[in-house]
């Protein structure tokens, strides 16, 4: 497994962002990221709110909330920002609900299942057949909370989506592991991911101290986050991720003028692993020769920066959003929980997440600061 340093990690994920110093002045409301959260039930309003206004504030255009009327009206009045289609209706059919879904699903980039669904047989069967329509469009998803309780029940809606990442933490994993009889221990914790990975053909992103993500293979990540578990971390995550996928999709079409020719994820990987090994010939010799000057501390630590950079050359780009996603959760995490210790709450993540990313992505205000 590839340990990834998260300062390689949001230098990478920078080539995907779209710019925000006015050089992609073409760039039309919307192009930044259209996000669609379907969750939200008669008992919880928090989760959809927290993944669609985390997906808002870490840079999506738009957030749309997909929900069951009575969720609909509290999460209005939690902010006019968000576009709320109490759609989950019980006096519709399951059918004609997920009909309604669906159409508003063709005109986002990502669509996050989940968050606060509940286990309410209709919202599950909802849920199921918006699954199947969007496994049929092809679209980026992801999978979250109650909708992780339904894969469990039911594998085959997702098996074989190569375009579902799906974010289990630790009680979500094993029961899904459970469900496809893969053993897991402390010590094989690793391949379980692979394993659940590989036979689902998605993307799973495990939550914990620690983070990994896999699609077959995996990568982890060490990012501190904060020592308070407050509930709605993870659905900002699940919201973070969606925003990060569609820059990703962004990119990949050529949207960001910067980033105009984004070639293809092996392309990519070719491409850097060239950078890489050019880059490491020159500068191993100027580390040789100022040796005396940066000691060999300094040298071995040169050196260290570029294997890490041939790590990252291998790194898909899928792996890499989500990576950058559960590095920017952490940072904010551990920012609120500074600022008010155990007082700390989903929703001051939430107000932090913009300084937070500005201040860890955006290159020139990192600059500024280091
Ligand atoms: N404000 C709101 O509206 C919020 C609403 N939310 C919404 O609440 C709904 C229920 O979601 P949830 O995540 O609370 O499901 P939950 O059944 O407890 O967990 C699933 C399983 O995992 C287990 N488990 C959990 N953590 C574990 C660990 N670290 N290590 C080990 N096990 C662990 C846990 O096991 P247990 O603790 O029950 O033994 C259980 O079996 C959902 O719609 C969600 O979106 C939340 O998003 C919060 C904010
Ligand atoms: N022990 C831990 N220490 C630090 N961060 C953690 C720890 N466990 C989980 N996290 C982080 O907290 C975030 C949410 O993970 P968690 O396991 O709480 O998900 P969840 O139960 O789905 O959350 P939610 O309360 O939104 O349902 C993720 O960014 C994860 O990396």
């Amino acid at each position: 497994m590839k340990i990834l340093h998260s300062k390689s990690v949001v230098r990478e994920t920078r080539a995907f962002m779209p710019p925000i110093d006015g050089s992609a002045s073409g760039l039309r409301k919307g192009q930044s990221g259209r996000i669609l959260v379907v969750g939200g039930s008669s008992e919880y309003t928090g989760a959809p709110f927290y993944a669609s206004m985390a997906a808002l504030r870490s840079g999506a255009d738009i957030a749309h909330v997909a929900c069951h009327p009575r969720a609909g009206a509290a999460i209005r009045t939690l902010s006019p920002e968000l576009i709320v289609h109490p759609c989950l209706d019980p006096v519709l059919t399951a059918n004609e609900a997920a009909q309604r879904v669906l159409e508003i699903a063709k005109r986002v980039h990502v669509v996050v299942i989940g968050p606060g669904l509940s286990r309410d047989s209709f919202m599950l069967d909802v849920a199921a057949r918006i699954l199947l329509g969007l496994k049929e469009q092809e679209k980026m998803v992801v999978l979250d909370a109650d909708a992780l309780f339904l894969c469990s029940q039911r594998p085959e809606l997702v098996n074989g989506y190569r375009n579902a990442v799906l974010t289990p933490n630790h009680g979500e994993f094993l029961r899904l592991c459970e469900t496809l009889n893969i053993p897991v221990s402390d010590n094989e914790r690793v391949d379980a991911v692979n394993l659940l990975s590989s036979r689902l053909g998605c993307c799973i992103v495990l939550k914990g101290e620690e983070d990994i993500v896999s699609n077959g293979t995996s990568v982890c990540i060490r990012e501190r986050g904060s020592p308070r578990r407050c509930g709605g971390q993870g659905d900002l995550l699940s919201g973070i991720i969606a925003t990060f996928i569609s820059w990703m999709l962004g990119a990949k079409a050529g949207l960001y003028s910067r980033q105009a020719n984004v070639p293809s994820t092996k392309d990519i990987g070719d491409k850097h692993i060239a950078d890489a090994l050019k880059g490491k010939t020159r500068v191993l010799e100027e580390s040789r020769l100022s040796r005396n000057a940066i000691g060999d501390a300094g040298a071995a630590s040169v050196i260290v920066n570029l294997i890490d950079e041939d790590v990252m050359a291998d790194v898909p780009v899928l792996l890499l959003m989500c990576s950058a996603a559960c590095i920017l959760v952490k940072q904010v995490a551990r920012r609120a929980f500074d600022m008010k210790g155990r007082a700390m709450t989903a929703t001051l993540m939430v107000d932090v997440v913009g300084d937070v990313f500005s201040e860890s992505f955006d290159e020139a205000e990192s600059k500024k600061r280091n």
